[in-house]
């Protein structure tokens, strides 16, 4: 049971009466009418492999609104990618998978890659950008959700309150996020969420001064989450990071591309878990060491297009305020622990700020050593000006990818 607040920059929606999810299927099949919905399913190989898939799949079994489902398929060799289809096979509303590595969606990948037009790094931000080319070319959806493949908590109601928002011909919404608490087995989780992206963003309105631009990233519940829905011609603007900056950077295209009026968050779960990465505090290319990375840098590279000047100085600084912030979340967060009878490892979540704290200061330098990098995966829109035929070419390839010999 969550609360009723409303701070007017973006709409909330709560969940105040766990209205059954058969009565909010019921209305979302009426809204199909109007608006049919897509939901596109980010995997790789080795979700296939581990339990949380497997439900997801189970649940969307039951799903009656939905048009079509689109899975982008990462890490998968053929054999694998004849398992994953058999693997669908079971869902009853169509579905199309994106073999990402194989030969069909690769050719078409190097022609993009030739004319700079295709993300250099592999990743979940890439597979989702394919699947949202995929999406429009295919044409069947006004509405689109996605998620996650790693949640082991889920049940279709996240879906069905995900996508009301949004499907509901008669509200304005453009865009919806999702949220929860990241609570599982008796202790917080959410390390990143927590820990890095919530005191920052209160330290970067410290540093560099108020902008609107921080105090709607502040206003989402959990700006990290996976799970979003959005009108689907939005797919056709959306530039957005091919790492772990994939939240934060669709947030700041909204920010930038739609009225915040337009935009709402939802209540999606009492609680979430899903597949934990490690820190990786010796590896900055991995786990949460690099998530952290990735997601400072999206902010700063945010902040550099509002105008401010992001110097070492200045991110110097920014750490400082950070580490005290954070520190301080920490009380709170204990606090809260304890009076929900969690468990809470004070010295673990210290040493995760210490971490991210150096995260803040990496992701600085990076910004400054490489200011020609080319942070964005380019938008479908000036994909279709320079190859007018590509969207219908990937349609043709997945197709065949789908139904025939591979
Ligand atoms: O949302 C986050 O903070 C990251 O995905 C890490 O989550 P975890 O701490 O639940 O593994």
């Amino acid at each position: 049971m969550s609360d009723f607040y409303q701070d007017g920059v973006i709409t909330n929606f709560h969940n105040l009466t766990n209205r059954k999810v058969e009565e909010l299927e019921y209305d979302l099949q009426v809204f199909s009418g109007r608006r049919s919905m897509g939901l596109i399913l980010p995997s790789l190989f080795s979700e296939l492999e581990g339990p949380a898939l497997t439900r997801i799949v189970d649940e969307l079994t039951k799903v009656p609104y939905l048009e079509e489902i689109v899975i982008g398929l990462d890490r998968a060799d053929r054999d694998q990618f004849l398992f994953a289809r058999e693997f669908f096979s079971r869902l009853p509303q169509r579905h199309r998978i994106l073999w990402n590595d194989g030969p069909r969606l690769k050719a078409l990948d190097e022609e993009l890659k030739k004319e700079n037009l295709s993300p250099n790094e592999p990743g979940k931000g890439r597979n989702v950008w394919f699947c949202a080319g995929y999406t429009l070319a295919s044409r069947r959806t006004s509405v689109v959700g996605l998620h996650d493949c790693d949640i082991v908590t889920y049940s279709r109601d996240m879906l069905a309150r995900l996508m009301y928002p949004v499907a509901n011909p008669n509200f304005h919404y453009d865009f919806c996020k999702g949220y929860y608490a990241r609570v599982a087995d008796g202790k917080f989780n959410g390390r990143v969420g927590r820990l890095l992206v919530f005191p920052l963003l209160k330290s970067l309105q410290i540093v560099y001064g108020h902008s609107d631009f921080l105090e709607y990233l502040r206003t989402f519940r959990y700006p990290l989450s996976g799970e979003f829905a959005m009108r689907t011609d939005i797919l056709n603007d959306l530039r957005i990071p091919s790492d772990w900056g994939l939240e934060i950077g669709v947030l700041s295209e909204l920010h930038r591309n739609t009225a915040t009026k337009r935009i709402c968050q939802v209540d999606i779960a009492d609680t979430y878990d899903h597949k934990h990465q490690p820190m990786s505090e010796d590896d900055a290319t991995n786990g949460l060491q690099r998530m952290s990375i990735d997601i400072t840098k999206a902010l700063y590279r945010k902040m550099a297009i509002l105008g401010v000047n992001i110097t070492s100085e200045s991110f110097r600084i920014l750490k400082a305020t950070y580490y005290r912030n954070a520190l301080d979340m920490i009380d709170g967060f204990e606090n809260d622990a304890k009076m929900n009878g969690l468990s809470f490892d004070r010295h673990s979540e210290e040493s995760a700020v210490e971490l991210f704290s150096g995260a803040i200061m990496e992701a600085g330098q990076a910004f400054v050593d490489t200011p020609s990098e080319k942070p964005f995966i380019p938008s479908w829109s000036r994909v279709q000006s320079a190859f007018p035929d590509m969207l219908d070419r990937i349609h043709e390839a997945v197709e065949k990818d789908n139904e025939g010999d591979v």
